[in-house]
């Protein structure tokens, strides 16, 4: 199948779930990604394919995600010049892929850059701009020269992203009262960093449970290891979306 069926068949077939949860299959080989998919039900999450599991299976993972129904986020968090970025959108929107992002700190241009690009597309996924990591606070920002809270750079971010087109952003559930006020209501929000209460907040900094990211108005949540690294991850995210309900 070439290309350009790919997405043209993905794009008449995407599943609309009404879940909010997107499980991030962070793992090393696509055997052990699938065999997690395997255990999810893509009427109740959609999937998340990192830099760690795309490195290793490379696009091939995708189509088999889709096989077994599920809609994709491309989380490869593209930081380029204007050109090199929009293309590489633009090759993620081949695959069919739901949502793909970039770093909103490449800037206007860049994410201009990267709107266009994927315009031109028969299959056109969501472009959400990734603000500020939710592993960073506020020391992390001093670091490399920011002295300020991450708050502010998320809505410093958001406003440029919503500027440059693109459908939304990556911040932590945190911050959407904020960009809700400043960016309106169909501005989207996908948050990682959601703990379930008792999981292990691990590399994450700025976080919240599903019950209060739900609350704050999150459109999506990224949830990997409270998920994967649970000992019965169905159930495990079976009772994350019970305690939204
Ligand atoms: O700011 C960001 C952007 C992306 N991520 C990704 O989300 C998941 C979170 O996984 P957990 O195991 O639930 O911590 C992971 O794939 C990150 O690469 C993020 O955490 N923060």
């Amino acid at each position: 199948m070439n290309k350009q069926s790919l997405s043209s068949d993905r794009a008449n077939t995407s599943c609309a779930v009404s879940s909010p949860v997107v499980v991030a299959l962070d793992y090393p080989d696509q055997q052990q990604a699938l065999a997690m998919a395997g255990l999810l039900n893509p009427a109740q999450c959609r999937v998340k394919v990192g830099k760690e599991l795309f490195t290793a299976a490379g696009p091939a993972i995708i189509e088999s995600l889709h096989h077994l129904g599920f809609d994709v986020f491309l989380d490869l968090k593209f930081h380029d010049i204007p050109n090199t970025c929009a293309k590489a959108v633009g090759a993620a929107a081949e695959l069919g892929v739901w949502m793909v992002n970039v770093h909103a700190s490449g800037g206007r241009r860049m994410m201009e850059a990267a709107r266009n690009e994927i315009e031109k597309k028969s299959h056109r996924p969501l472009l959400i701009g990734v603000t500020v990591l939710t592993s960073m606070e506020r020391a992390d920002l001093a670091d490399i020269g920011l002295d300020i809270d991450p708050q502010v750079q998320v809505e410093r971010l958001a406003i440029l992203t919503e500027q440059s087109g693109l459908d939304g952003v990556v911040c932590s559930a945190q911050e959407v009262a904020l960009i809700r006020a400043a960016c309106g209501p169909k501005f989207l929000t996908v948050t990682p960093g959601i703990r379930p209460e008792g999981t292990e907040q691990g590399d994450q900094r700025r976080v919240l449970t599903p019950l209060q990211a739900q609350n704050a108005g999150v459109n999506y949540m990224v949830i990997g290891r409270p998920i994967t690294q649970a000992s019965d991850p169905a159930l495990a995210c079976e009772q994350i979306l019970a305690s939204l309900s």
